[in-house]
């Protein structure tokens, strides 16, 4: 496989009157998961299927590992893809629906096995998989994306139906997937999840990419210029020191400041040096739900890059880091 695991670039699709997709392009890097995330609607599964070559763009390019899907020979050995949890056969028990699959490709039972006991279903395997709950044949989907043992792996909405264990359980594997090398595409409407998972994330509104850049980043444009929530036994007089710094203090309470434009390294600094007393400081960082939240609320003003430098405030989201 080549650098880049999948390469979007230009896709173009319409049905009837709605463009599904409208420009979107991204690369899937090896080594990390990326979050694939947005609004009902955004076109993330339209473009997971034109990856897979299950629909036709109108324009524009598809390419796993440098090839489009319909030229893989054995794709399940370049891709492994979670499109649909419940699109099995419920009368088939879950090691003979993986045993098919694999068959179809060439690859034996042993490794049928290995992926069994890494989704967790062994003891499960010779149940019928119509009797599956979701988040078991979410990991049943799961031991078929990785019978191939592909260096891609695509999934939608794989943290559906889970339950709390399921969904550690999920975060860790998926961390495990990409520390091996393997470029991870992930869609999900729960940011929260992908905080603890996805590295790299690209954010999708009305068919085209709203911001493509790191968990990291994109987090410190959402908190730049935050509030600093402080608290000082003479309100008044902090706010004077701050104001002279170049902050704005405006009082949230009794024997309480709300500080911006000014960092909470710098409030304690400058309370310090000019000796006006304090008991906490406590920076409000933004959350990737905010940070997902400002870019979808706006995302016909927004375009890639510019979208994150746009992106100035936290939302306040009372996730504290005291100073
Ligand atoms: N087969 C289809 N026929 C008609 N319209 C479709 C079809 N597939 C998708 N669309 C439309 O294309 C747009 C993008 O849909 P898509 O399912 O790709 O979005 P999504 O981001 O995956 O949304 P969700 O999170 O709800 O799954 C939507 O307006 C949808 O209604």
């Amino acid at each position: 496989m080549g650098e880049v695991g999948v390469a979007v670039r230009g896709l173009h699709k319409r049905y009837g009157p709605t463009a599904a997709l409208d420009g979107m392009g991204f690369s899937v890097g090896p080594g990390r998961v990326t979050g694939f995330v947005g609004p009902n609607g955004a076109g993330k599964s339209t473009t997971m299927r034109v990856v897979l070559g299950l629909d036709t763009a109108d324009e524009g390019t598809a390419l796993i590992g440098g090839l489009p899907y319909r030229s893989l020979r054995r794709p399940m050995t370049h891709i492994g893809a979670l499109l649909d949890a419940a699109a099995l056969q419920p009368s088939r028990r879950a090691r003979n629906h993986l045993l098919w699959m694999a068959r179809s490709q060439g690859i034996g039972a042993r490794r049928v096995d290995e992926v069994i006991d890494r989704v967790g279903l062994a003891t499960v395997a010779g149940r019928r998989a119509g009797g599956f709950s979701l988040g078991m044949r979410q990991r049943l989907g799961i031991a078929a994306a990785l019978l191939g043992d592909p260096g891609v792996l695509m999934m939608d909405e794989p943290f559906n139906g889970m339950d709390p264990e399921g969904i550690i359980w999920l975060r860790g594997l998926l961390r495990a997937l990409a520390g091996e090398g393997r470029a991870v595409l992930i869609s999900s409407h729960l940011m929260s999840e992908l905080q603890d998972t996805a590295t790299h994330v690209v954010v999708v509104g009305r068919g085209r990419v709203v911001a493509d850049t790191s968990v990291a980043e994109l987090l410190a444009a959402a908190s730049a210029g935050g509030r600093v929530t402080l608290r000082a036994a003479q309100p008044e007089r902090a706010a004077t020191v701050l104001g002279a710094a170049g902050g704005t203090a405006v009082p949230a309470g009794p024997g309480t400041l709300s500080v911006s434009g000014l960092s909470a390294e710098d409030i304690v600094a400058h309370l310090t040096r000019q000796g006006v007393p304090f008991s906490e400081v406590a920076a409000h960082r933004a959350t990737l739900e905010d940070a997902y939240l400002r870019l979808t609320r706006d995302a016909t003003e927004f375009t890639g890059a510019d979208a994150v430098g746009g992106t100035r405030t936290s939302g306040g989201t009372e996730t504290g880091e005291r100073a």
